[in-house]
């Protein structure tokens, strides 16, 4: 069955061209969310991740492929599929600049059909729900980038859609306001909204994604957890350690005295050197190889010498290059 009860959004190979067909954007692309779920999209630049938001969204019509959000057909019947989602692309674009945030809630609160009676005390619970009722006075042109941001998922809650489709929200955003932002999706997919979350900083996803889905050149190459991901990738877990700057006279040695059981990389780290080696099956038999190589070539044991599972970024960093058009 397609849209199994609950769903919010079922995309079934989704597909989208421009230039006539002649560009394929987005191909064969499936995936569901349900309530709870935040559903993470990651790829390189140019990869299909906005058209696949914007898809979803209903503000791109599919070419190819089936879209249901909330037990509607989405690309039949736009329109009121739309009431289902709310969509926050993010930037400077999409609001008046010389109106408050309030007034600006109100006319797009309006737009998404919410009621004249509820409309301000909707609005009100949106500023308040992103930690903006003290300024809601204040012009829109006037707010931080993290402000801006935390404006637009305000917008995307307005009709209280049970669907969230966020592009890069903390794109450009300080530590502090990334901070903040997450710690809103975290919650705002704990009360039940199914999210649709596209980021390039992987520690974010690795945080908040229930599902992660690695797109390159318009097709989703692996999805899953960390752990899929990483099985794809080929890496069990990492090792980082920092070495003394002398260190880059055994950089080659090093190097290839792991070769057989895992992929090391030496790089600049300040004064020092940064180590680094993924290690493609259970890493203790490597690390301890690692440690007899530093020994004898009269180094100590590095202090912050660290064995983790690999993250999302160890694996997405193996398999990148050939995520590329
Ligand atoms: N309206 C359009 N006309 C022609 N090509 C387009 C159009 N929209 C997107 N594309 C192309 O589709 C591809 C996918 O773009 P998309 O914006 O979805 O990538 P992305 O994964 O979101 O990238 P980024 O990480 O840079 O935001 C790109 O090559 C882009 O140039």
């Amino acid at each position: 069955m397609m849209n199994n009860k609950g769903t919010l959004l079922s995309a079934r190979h989704l597909e989208r061209t421009f230039d006539k067909g002649k560009f394929v954007a987005v191909h064969d692309v499936s995936f569901d969310i349900r309530p709870g779920e935040v559903f993470a999209l990651v790829g390189p630049n140019g990869a299909g991740k906005t058209t696949t938001v914007r898809m979803c969204s209903t503000l791109l019509t599919p070419t190819g492929g089936e879209l249901t959000i909330g037990g509607v057909d989405a690309i039949r019947h736009p329109f009121q599929a739309r009431s289902g989602l709310g969509l926050a692309l993010g930037g400077d674009l999409g609001f008046y600049p010389r109106a408050s945030a309030l007034d600006n809630l109100l006319f797009f609160a309006d737009v998404a059909g919410v009621p004249g009676s509820r409309r301000r005390g909707e609005v009100d619970q949106a500023l308040e729900r992103v930690g903006l009722a003290d300024r809601s006075t204040s012009k829109v042109g006037e707010f931080s980038r993290g402000m801006k941001q935390r404006l637009h998922i305000a917008r995307a809650l307005l009709g209280k859609p049970g669907l969230l489709l966020l592009d890069e929200p903390t794109s450009g955003l300080d530590p502090e306001a990334s901070l903040s932002v997450r710690d809103l999706i975290a919650t705002l997919a704990a009360e039940g909204r199914g999210i649709l979350l596209t980021s390039h900083a992987m520690d974010e996803v690795e945080e908040l994604a229930t599902t992660i889905a690695v797109i390159g050149a318009g097709s989703i190459v692996v999805s899953g957890q960390v752990r899929d991901i990483a099985d794809y990738a080929g890496i069990r877990a990492t090792t980082t350690a920092t070495l003394p700057a002398r260190a880059a006279d055994i950089r080659d040695i090093l190097i290839e005295s792991v070769r057989t059981l895992g992929d090391a990389r030496i790089r600049p780290k300040g004064a020092n050197w940064a180590l680094t080696v993924h290690w493609r099956s259970n890493p203790d038999a490597g690390v301890a190889q690692l440690l007899t190589v530093l020994r004898h070539s009269g180094f100590d044991r590095p202090l912050d010498l660290l064995t983790h599972p690999a993250s999302l970024e160890d694996a997405y960093l193996a398999i990148s290059e050939g995520l590329q058009r």
